[in-house]
């Protein structure tokens, strides 16, 4: 369990410093109380701070309560059409207040084609009912009305001691784990008055090494008013604005390819649907395509694409924000192979063995790791697409952390030995066909998933280009085959991006004739 769900305060006493803050806030929710009605709450602070810790506290003294993600346009369309009207009516049985926490509200659309403050001001301005806002940037514009009608908490980061303290005396006592104190006064410094932060970094080291080592805390942390990797990772995938998105990833220190294969590494862990799942790694392999460009150019710009599409490509796959606590892990395959070139080389060795047969593009291999590992969970089918694709120890490693077990190996080749070789081949392409049944098959479609994130309904996939050059946009427009013009403008200007496209239409045919042939079940 993660140890930030596990001791997130449920009392105001339990809430680390701000007690300044905490004290009007009470008198807020008093006020409240006694039928007196107050202006909406704005509590605006550093990232892991308690803002939404103080929201929940909140909404336990109320009868009722709606959490909404200001910055998320169907959250906004909500708010708009059920909590406008409530929010300005009273309810029928006296105090039953319904609270009304809407976090992100620095991340909220200006314009008026996508919903905008201008109403979510008038909600406020109306609102017969308790509301609590959430924002990171007190010097955002678009806080500047909604300022004006609120009450305006301005939370501090916590200070370095209180960290300490905290981690001390709450978690590492409830977990009975003994640390060094040295260490663990330099991980509270390191956090920057992000308690979250600091609880997340002593989980992940104490599990990952078993201790709390300095050289450990040197590899992870990051230096004063950096992220972490873990806040990265948090960041993108929970939230939908894309200034907090692209802040996190500005501030990170860390290697880019490691934080893509820490954010790869999550997707799964906190998307739900296979849709954002699946457009999720597309992003993921734009990033990766554009780290290989880095690699083999060393162009270093390429880097600051290969960035957006894990950063902001990944925050904007996800409909909603998920209102879950999903514990971020490190890359578990990418710790295993150690990060040594040849080791990492691992992940396309995999991928080339399922484009040669599977017939499937790079990209499309990537997209089907994440199911891969759900369906290497069972022994049998983990044996089977091993062998089907030729996949050596290190390889099935990739995918799930046990050995397949000595008894089901013996089992297997024995029935396999007995088949004719027609049957052989026969099972081969049941086990194909078996993979992509288990797939939805538009999710083996790439280049869809690319359009369908540039299409107007996902308008906040278009900001991620916002800042690009025309230039810069003709040529990703040209990478990911959006159009013909772009398409040949730069074939004519880059034969190395020609190749990438071409091979792409190849690969799209041979999807074409896969989805065909795709008639059998998954016999195994
Ligand atoms: N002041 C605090 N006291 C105790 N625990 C805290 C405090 N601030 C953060 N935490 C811990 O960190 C977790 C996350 O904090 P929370 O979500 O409230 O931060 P936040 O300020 O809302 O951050 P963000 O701006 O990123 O949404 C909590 O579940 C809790 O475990």
């Amino acid at each position: 369990m993660l140890w930030t769900d596990k001791y997130r305060p449920k009392r105001f006493e339990d809430v680390v410093g701000n007690v300044k803050q905490k004290k009007i806030i009470q008198s807020w929710v008093e006020k409240w109380k006694d039928d007196n009605p107050q202006p909406p709450l704005l509590l605006i602070g550093p990232a892991g701070t308690g803002k939404t810790t103080i929201a929940h506290i909140i909404a336990d003294e109320f009868s009722e309560y709606i959490e909404l993600n200001a910055s998320d346009k169907r959250s906004h369309d909500l708010l708009i059409s059920t909590i406008g009207e409530s929010a300005s009516t009273y309810s029928l049985f006296g105090n039953n207040r319904k609270l009304i926490i809407m976090d992100e509200v620095d991340g909220i659309h200006g314009t008026n084609d996508r919903g905008g403050t201008k109403a979510l001001n008038k909600i406020i301005k109306e609102s017969k009912q308790p509301i609590v806002m959430m924002a990171n940037d007190f010097y955002s514009n678009k806080l500047t009305t909604i300022k004006k009608n609120a009450q305006v908490v301005k939370m501090d980061k916590i200070k370095s001691p209180s960290i300490n303290k905290y981690l001390r005396d709450v978690v590492l006592k409830n977990e009975e784990i003994e640390v060094d104190k040295e260490v663990l006064k330099k991980l509270a410094k390191r956090s920057s008055g992000d308690l979250r932060s600091s609880i997340n970094t002593l989980q992940a080291l104490v599990e990952n090494e078993g201790e709390l080592t300095e050289e450990a805390l040197d590899s992870t942390s990051q230096k004063d008013n950096t992220s972490t990797i873990f806040d990265t990772v948090t960041r993108v995938l929970k939230s939908k604005n894309p200034e907090h998105v692209k802040r996190s990833m500005f501030e990170n220190n860390e290697d880019p390819s490691l934080v893509m294969e820490y954010i790869a590494e999550n997707i799964p862990r906190e998307y739900e649907s296979n849709k954002e799942v699946k457009k999720a790694y597309e992003m993921i392999s734009q990033a990766d395509l554009y780290f290989g460009r880095t690699r083999s150019s060393q162009y270093y710009g390429y880097w600051r694409y290969a960035s957006d599409f894990m950063g902001l490509g990944v925050s904007n796959s996800k409909v909603d924000t998920y209102r879950k606590f999903s514990k971020v892990v490190g890359p578990m395959a990418f710790t295993m192979m150690g990060r040594t070139r040849g080791k990492r080389a691992l992940r396309d060795v995999i991928a080339s063995k399922m484009e040669e047969k599977m017939h499937v593009s790079l990209q499309v291999a990537y997209t089907i790791f994440p199911y891969f590992e759900i369906m290497f969970e069972n022994d049998e089918v983990a044996w089977e697409i091993s062998d089907f694709l030729e996949l050596e120890d290190d390889e099935i490693k990739f995918f799930r952390k046990k050995k397949i077990p000595k008894a089901i190996i013996t089992k297997m080749e024995k029935i396999k030995a007995e088949m004719r070789e027609d049957e052989k081949e026969q099972w081969r392409s049941s086990i194909k066909e078996g993979i992509f049944r288990e797939i939805p098959p538009q999710d083996l479609k790439a280049s869809d998933a690319v359009e369908e994130s540039f299409s107007h309904e996902n308008d906040t996939v278009l900001d991620i280009f916002d800042d690009f050059s025309d230039e810069e946009l003709d040529e990703i427009a040209s990478d990911l085959s959006l159009n013909d013009k772009s398409k040949s403008k730069s074939r004519a200007k880059k034969s190395r991006d020609s190749e990438d496209v071409e091979s792409k239409s190849r690969e799209d045919k041979k999807e074409e004739k896969l989805d065909k042939e795709q008639t059998t079940l998954f016999s195994f």
